[in-house]
């Protein structure tokens, strides 16, 4: 595989003045189930301030509600009306399914890989994959995040699961088997330090972000910032390595402001436009 770590980073176009947010995408984003709403709320506000023109959450009815009351931008949908779920998906032009979605929804997965639309998937929609044996089903407009746990699940071999915590070529052969696996999947985003954006043919790592990021729900600001940058037209290696640089600055824009230690997750999404902004050259 190709290294480019070292090409310049893709880049968004700047916005005509004529624009209007349907140029920017409809993003349906999958998961927070009771429990665990926060994370796909986490998603959707980065998917927002990533610059995506419209999102959508789609959670079980019993936290739907509490998904809404995070947030009045984004919109929201009860995941078991099924009618509403199956116009949602319809609409969407990208979807990201997973953080917080727990295990009752493995269903929906096939008919997100069925819609064929460009794809973010992160945690139990990762498990889902694992669980239904899926990998050959994803198509090359997805982008897989799994951390090394996840990873381990989704190729079931402890040898190649073991080099996703291994030095930088363990991590990018770790990346690049899985990439070649999953069917003709456009990217594999392996996660944690030194994060590897891999396609088969070509990687990169990324060296934005420190250990202030070990914090839960940083991941879901991820999705969030992934599928944004997808809904705005990038394509999935692109949108990978893009998102974990600018998740990255984020991250590093936290630490300066408030210390490893003390940082959370949402302070990701607040820093989120100054990372953007820092952007070479800036899109807008
Ligand atoms: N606020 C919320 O509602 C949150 C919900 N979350 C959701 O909780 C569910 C479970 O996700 P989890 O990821 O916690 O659970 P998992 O069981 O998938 O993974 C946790 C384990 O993975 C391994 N792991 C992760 N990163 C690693 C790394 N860089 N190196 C080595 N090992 C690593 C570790 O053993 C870790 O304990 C998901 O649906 C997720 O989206 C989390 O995102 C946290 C926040
Ligand atoms: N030590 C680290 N250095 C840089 N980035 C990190 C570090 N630890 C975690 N991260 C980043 O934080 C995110 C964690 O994602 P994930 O494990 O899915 O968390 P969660 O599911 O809780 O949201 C990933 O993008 C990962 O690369
Ligand atoms: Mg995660």
């Amino acid at each position: 595989m190709k290294d480019v770590s070292q090409e310049p980073l893709p880049l968004l176009a700047g916005r005509g003045a004529e624009s209007h947010k349907g140029d920017f995408g409809r993003v349906l984003l999958i998961g927070g189930a009771p429990g665990m709403a926060g994370s796909i709320a986490m998603s959707a506000l980065s998917c927002l301030r990533s610059g995506a023109g419209l999102v959508t959450v789609a959670a079980p009815a019993a936290s739907a509600p509490v998904v809404a009351s995070f947030c009045p931008v984004y919109m929201t949908v009860a995941i078991g009306k099924a009618e509403d779920f199956r116009e949602s998906l319809e609409a969407a032009t990208v979807v990201a399914i997973g953080p917080g979605l727990g295990e009752n929804w493995d269903t929906l997965l096939p008919l997100v890989l069925a819609a064929n639309k460009p794809t973010v998937i992160d945690a139990d929609g990762l498990n889902a994959l694992a669980r239904g044996s899926m990998l050959e089903n994803v198509h090359a407009r997805c982008v897989l995040t799994p951390h090394p746990g996840e990873y381990g699940r989704l190729v079931g071999d402890a040898s190649l699961a073991a080099k996703a915590t291994g030095d930088d070529a363990e991590r990018v052969e770790a990346a690049g088997v899985l990439a070649r696996r999953s069917g003709a999947s456009g990217a594999v985003l392996l996660k944690g330090a030194r994060t590897v954006v891999a396609d088969g043919e070509r990687h990169a790592i990324n060296k934005t972000g420190n250990p202030g990021m070990a914090t839960g729900g940083s991941g879901d600001v991820l999705t969030g910032v992934i599928a944004g940058l997808m809904a705005q037209g990038l394509g999935p290696f692109d949108a990978a390595r893009l998102g974990a640089h600018v998740h990255g600055v984020a991250g590093d824009l936290a630490a300066a402001r408030l210390g490893q230690i003390s940082m959370i997750a949402t302070d990701l999404i607040d820093e989120l436009p100054h990372a953007f902004q820092r952007l070479d050259p800036t899109p807008f």
